[in-house]
């Protein structure tokens, strides 16, 4: 039996679907481009097995179709598939960062032979398009479905036998409920980290020392503040209720802060760090792959040619899966310069022993 998935939108996230999918027993890949050199670009970067400009043609006999574009566009293609013939029984999904609009779209225009099941894989990066898309991207994270009453169990249990290969982990959850909930630990995040930068890319205006001195509490804080622009306006309006009401909360814990230090209540700042540490030491482990590696170690290098590529050749004649490979170029936060990350605790572990081995200094 052949699947035929068809991905709307072939960039950092339906790219990275693409390729947990593609190659899979009896399954093709089927892209949707809207421009001509995205086309020949998803075909050249080998993530689908074909690509094509017809939307018509892209869902014809598909039994997946995945609208992966931004969520201001959501709407508009969802009502361009329900005047297209498509197969009976086919599922759609998306994987849009808010889950109400299009729920109430997807309520709204009846689908007749076809089910809609939203979704959103809580896994991504601040990088946009189809080179930033990883197999890896969804491992061991909680992938959000919203599936509406209508939708019958079988095609839920379809499109959750599909998403196995991602590895991510399935979780049920109401569209408002989702928009709350992800409004909060993702959505006013992204918010905070760009008002931080334009507060701090002001002042670097009229002294530039703000910006080399930027060391790793800022660099972590506003990783995010680099994500994709339309992406993001599209999240946040399409958010919008839900966002006001948690940046008006945001605005009386700045309030609280603020009356703190006019009070020099040197207590309160105390708890509020120590209430902070406590929620965060007890949230789930870091679960995805791609950006966030496990297991970090620290060495010292000597500033010399060929030096990484050494340090690389003893990991890999060593069999020691590595994952990531980064120079530190501010030294404020870290013990070393070099920064070696593996998926597996053991890889760390026989990393380092290899490396005190060979006299380099290694912390964990
Ligand atoms: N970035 C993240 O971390 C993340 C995580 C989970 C979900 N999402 C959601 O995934 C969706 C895609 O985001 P992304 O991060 O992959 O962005 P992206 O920019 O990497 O990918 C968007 C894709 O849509 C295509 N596109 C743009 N306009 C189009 C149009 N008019 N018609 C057809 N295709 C068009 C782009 O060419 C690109 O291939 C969004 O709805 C976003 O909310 C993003
Ligand atoms: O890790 C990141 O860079 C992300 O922004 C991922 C992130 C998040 O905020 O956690 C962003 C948007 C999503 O819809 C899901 C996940």
């Amino acid at each position: 039996m052949t699947i035929k998935i068809a991905m709307i939108g072939v960039g950092l996230i339906g790219g990275s679907l693409a390729l947990c999918f593609k190659g899979k027993p009896g399954i093709t890949v089927m892209g949707y481009a809207h421009l001509e050199e995205l086309k020949d670009k998803y075909i050249a970067s080998g993530v689908v097995d074909a690509a094509t400009l017809s939307l018509e043609e892209a869902v014809q006999d598909a039994d997946f179709i995945f609208l992966c574009v931004p969520v201001g566009l959501l709407e508009s293609y969802f009502e361009q598939l329900s005047r297209l013939p498509l197969k009976k029984g086919c599922i759609i999904t998306d994987v849009g960062s808010t889950k109400a609009s299009i729920a109430a779209c997807a309520e709204h225009i009846r689908l007749k032979e076809a089910y809609f099941i939203g979704g959103h894989p809580m896994a991504g990066s601040e990088r946009a398009g189809v080179d930033a898309a990883s197999a890896v991207l969804f491992e061991n994270a909680y992938y959000v479905l919203t599936p509406s009453v209508h939708v019958p169990e079988e095609a839920y249990g379809r499109l959750s036998e599909l998403l196995a290969y991602t590895r991510a982990q399935i979780v049920r959850v109401e569209p408002l409920l989702h928009d709350d909930i992800v409004g909060a630990i993702s959505h006013l995040p992204h918010v905070i980290a760009v008002a931080l930068v334009n507060q701090v890319r002001e002042y670097n205006e009229s002294n530039p020392l703000y910006k080399m001195l930027a060391a790793g509490g800022f660099r972590d804080i506003t990783r995010i503040a680099s994500s994709d622009a339309i992406v993001w306006r599209d999240i946040l309006l399409s958010n919008r209720e839900v966002l006001l009401e948690l940046l008006k909360d945001w605005n009386s814990q700045m309030l609280s802060f603020t009356t703190m230090l006019e009070q020099k209540n040197g207590e309160g700042i105390e708890d509020a760090f120590r209430q902070a540490r406590e929620f965060r030491s007890v949230l789930p482990e870091r679960r995805k792959g791609m950006i966030s590696p496990l297991f970090d170690l620290y060495t010292d290098v000597q500033d010399a040619p060929g030096m990484i590529g050494k340090i690389a050749t003893e990991l890999g004649t060593n069999d020691i899966n590595l994952s990531n490979l980064e120079i530190i170029e501010n030294r404020v936060d870290v013990p070393g310069i070099m920064r070696l990350s593996f998926r597996q605790e053991e890889d760390m572990e026989r990393a380092k022993t290899l490396l005190s081995s060979l006299g380099y200094q290694v912390w964990v």
